[in-house]
Parts: structure tokens; sequence; C-alpha cells
């Protein structure tokens, strides 16, 4: 369990808030995705929440406890994997692992098992720097894993990832968070916020600005629109024409049904807007742009 009351923080020296009033909780079992923009706060969250940066204002709780209550065994129970993930290069995948477990007093070890469920069984004995940049990262989760950490906190799980093995770590975060971890992921990725994640929070310079299931925040912002695709013969030729029709009373509208019987119907599918779209309409801001562009 992860949960967070008016958290603020300013870097020493900002002129500005970096973050305003954050409150929300990630029970366990549940995969929360924080999306924002370059620079919209996501790493400063994570850095409070996995207890590297102080100096913040409000309450932070890990796993029911006062962050400020925990000592540095606080780490025993989080298991955090960073987008730019460092490694002893010249060591094996398999030296890595056993050197950082020894970080923890914790006596499982489920390196072997998740190297094997990433596909990287057969390099546990390579030396690191022969790893492409997609098996680094994931390395990175599998040691982040081992010593089987209730609460995750992960930057950009998929980033560098074929989508094979993208596929893998996102069956991997559900299959964890149905084991009862607490999830905490940042991303740019709709896709991957879209397929794991349980809620999501929008984060738009240092503020969460909507924050709900992906379903629900798609349900919220749908256009009850329905938009067909057909062909029609022109005398020699073919032409595609689209058109988009209200939902509402379909079957009655007679523009519609003429619309079907003119042509050949290739496509019929209702105008429900991804996470991307409903990210720019609510906060007014581009995923891909940095802050304060
Ligand atoms: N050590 C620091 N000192 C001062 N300001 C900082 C520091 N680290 C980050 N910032 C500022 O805090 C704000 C939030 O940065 P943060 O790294 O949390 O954003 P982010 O959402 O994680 O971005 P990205 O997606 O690019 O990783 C930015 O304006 C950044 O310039």
């Amino acid at each position: 369990m992860i949960s967070v009351s008016h958290l603020s923080y300013r870097y020493p020296g900002s002129p500005e808030q970096t973050l305003s009033d954050l409150s929300f909780a990630v029970p366990p079992g549940r995969i929360y995705g924080f999306l924002g923009p370059s620079g919209a706060g996501k790493s400063t969250t994570q850095k409070i929440l996995y207890g590297v940066l102080k100096g913040y204002s409000g309450g932070v709780k890990i796993l029911d406890r006062d962050l400020e209550h925990w000592s540095r065994r606080v780490y025993e129970v989080l298991g955090v994997a960073l987008e730019f993930p460092r490694f002893y290069e010249r060591l094996s995948a398999r030296d890595n692992l056993t050197y950082y477990r020894l970080f923890y007093s914790a006596s499982a070890d489920r390196g072997p098992e998740l190297m094997e469920y990433l596909g990287l069984k057969k390099d546990m004995d390579r030396p690191v720097e022969e790893f492409s940049k997609g098996m680094k990262m994931r390395l990175n989760l599998v040691r982040a894993l081992q010593h089987d950490p209730q609460v995750l906190f992960l930057d950009e799980p998929t980033s560098g990832l074929d989508p094979i093995h993208a596929s893998a770590v996102k069956d991997l975060l559900r299959r964890e968070a149905e084991g009862g971890k607490t999830v905490f992921l940042t991303t740019h990725n709709m896709g991957l916020a879209q397929d794991v994640c349980h809620e999501v929070g929008f984060l738009v310079d240092g503020r969460i600005a909507a924050s709900a299931a992906p379903d629900e925040l798609r349900r919220r912002h749908k256009t009850g629109l329905v938009r067909v695709e057909i062909t029609a013969r022109h005398g020699e030729n073919t032409d595609l024409l689209s058109r988009e029709f209200p939902l509402e009373n379909l079957a009655g509208n007679q523009e519609f049904l003429g619309f079907l019987a003119a042509g050949r119907v290739e496509r019929i599918r209702s105008l429900e807007p991804n996470l991307e779209e409903i990210f720019l309409t609510t906060t007014g801001r581009s995923l891909h742009e940095s802050s304060g562009e």
C-alpha cells in the first residue's frame, strides 16, 4: 500500500513548487500509472516515495507506516527499477544479481525464476557489457524484484523493449499485482498505461489534473459517435467513404441506413478517444512536450 496526502515539494533554490498538493493511494494488488510530460515531476515524486528525497511537506505512507518512521529497513520492502540502469558491466548477470542481493536480509531469491520468465536464463553467465539495452532493462526488473519486495517503483518499465518482451514485462507486472504487490510506475507510454494500470494519474506542472481507471476516463470522454467506412463504386473506380453518426437511435437513423446501403461496409467503430487524446483534452498539454513549453 502506498498512500500520499497533500504532498508538496520545492527543490532548494527553485523559484516554483515542483510538486503541489498531490494526494492518491495505491492499494495492494493494484498498478498505478503516473503519466505526464517531461519535467512534470514524476521522478521527483518517485524519489520522495522511495525515500531518497527529503524535505517534502504532506504525508507519505508505505505499507501503512509513515515514511518518516521507517528506518533503512524500508528498502527491504521496496523494489526500484529506474529507466537508465547501471550495472557492473564486466561481471556476469548472475554476479550482478548476487552482489545486489547482499544488500537485503530477505532469504527470497527470485532471480533465477525471473531471468527465465523474461527470457534471460541462457544469458545468466554472460558479462553485462554484452547485453543489449532491452536485455539490461529486463535484468533491471529482475534486480528490483529478486528480493520479493511488496512495493514496486518502476520508471518506464517497457522502454527499449521489442513488442514480445514488452508483452512479457506487462504480463509479469499483472502477475505481481495479482499476487498482492503494490505497483507504482511512471511512463509516457499510453499503451502500457492502458494495458496494465488499474488507475492512472495525469501529472502536469507538479499537480494531478485527473486520476481514474483508464476505462473510466475513456467512458467520461466518449464522443457518442460511430464512424462508418464503406467502399462504393463510381463507374470504373472504387471510393472509400467515411462518415460519422450519433450512437443514439442509430437503428432509426435513415441517413445511417442509407449510407450503409450505398456500398460495401468495410468498418464500423465507436469513436472513443485514447488515453493520449484524453490527456490532451484534460490538461491542454501533450505528453511529448517538456514542462513549460
Ligand atoms: N535536482 C534538482 N534540482 C532542481 N530542480 C530539479 C532537480 N531535479 C529535477 N528538477 C526540476 O523539477 C521538475 C520536475 O522534474 P522531474 O525530473 O521530476 O520530471 P519528470 O516528470 O520525471 O520528467 P521526465 O519524464 O523527463 O523524467 C523539472 O522542472 C526539473 O527541472
